[in-house]
């Protein structure tokens, strides 16, 4: 696939980029500095998809069509949480860890974003073995590989974006493990009631998410929901508890904070 690429002169903090970038759902992008210092970012669009609208009135210095392969990072393993090793080398062996051989693809959900390890914090903490987990907004499958290795009995991994699903089904293979992966507007494709949900969207989708996930779960189910930028919290607490959702615990890293609820 071609990947249109745009250079630009960053003129803002990285954080407050990785936050207006977020805030979009925009994730294929990478920030480097030149030899003269400057810290330039460059994102990369799909044909047909739209710069993030912060960036319309910024300076475009380079422009070039590309291919995924000629800017994805090579990765080293890494563990993201404590016994859980992410590895895009695929060499990694050991048997006293999970192991999650993941190639991001052009999809979201390396491991590296803080957001994805609150979420795996909190799946080994809350999920049981033989659970059925669903992770809405799958991105690469990391969650729902993770959730697989950790001993659930039934995995479905839904994402809206086309691109996304396909990576994440590649990556579930490459794991061998059981993990159904779907195109899915959140819940729209689901059927069926499980003991654990997880999603690491934006706050304004978990708003979205909340209208239904009752429809999907029972008394007991745990839902994770990550990927809420610290100012939009009480929103979705609000929101969640009118739903029947209680707080169990929250977790918050920089300027991001992952909620588990339960609805009894
Ligand atoms: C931040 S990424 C999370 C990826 C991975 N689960 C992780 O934790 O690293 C969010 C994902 O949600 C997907 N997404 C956004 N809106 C969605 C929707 N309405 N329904 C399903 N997936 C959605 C995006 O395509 C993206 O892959």
């Amino acid at each position: 696939m071609r990947f249109k690429e745009l250079v630009f002169l960053l003129k803002i903090d990285e954080e407050e980029l990785l936050e207006k970038l977020y805030e979009e759902g925009f994730f294929n992008f990478a920030i480097e500095e030149n030899k003269e210092g400057d810290r330039l970012l460059r994102v990369y669009l799909r044909e047909g998809e739209t710069l993030p609208s912060f960036l319309s009135n910024w300076k475009i210095l380079d422009e070039r069509l590309t291919t995924p392969k000629d800017w994805m990072v090579e990765l080293e393993p890494f563990e993201i949480v404590e016994d859980v090793v992410v590895d895009p080398t695929e060499k990694v062996t050991r048997t006293d860890k999970i192991v999650v051989k993941l190639s991001p693809g052009v999809a979201f959900g390396t491991g590296l974003h803080p957001t994805t390890q609150m979420s795996v914090l909190f799946l080994k903490k809350y999920l049981k073995k033989g659970d059925r987990v669903v992770d809405v907004g799958c991105g690469t499958g990391i969650l729902a590989i993770v959730a697989k290795k950790l001993g659930a009995s039934y995995v479905l991994a839904v994402d809206v974006d086309e691109q996304a699903v396909e990576v994440a089904k590649e990556n579930v293979q490459k794991n061998s493990v059981d993990v159904t992966v779907k195109r899915s507007d959140l819940l729209s494709e689901v059927e069926g009631v499980f003991d654990l949900v997880v999603s690491n969207i934006l706050a304004e989708i978990h708003l979205r998410l909340l209208e239904d996930v009752s429809r999907v779960t029972h008394e007991k189910s745990i839902l994770i929901l990550s990927g809420i930028v610290d100012t939009k919290e009480d929103m979705v607490r609000e929101k969640a508890q009118k739903k029947g959702w209680n707080l169990l615990e929250r977790k918050q890293e920089r300027e991001w904070v992952t909620l588990v609820m339960k609805r009894s």
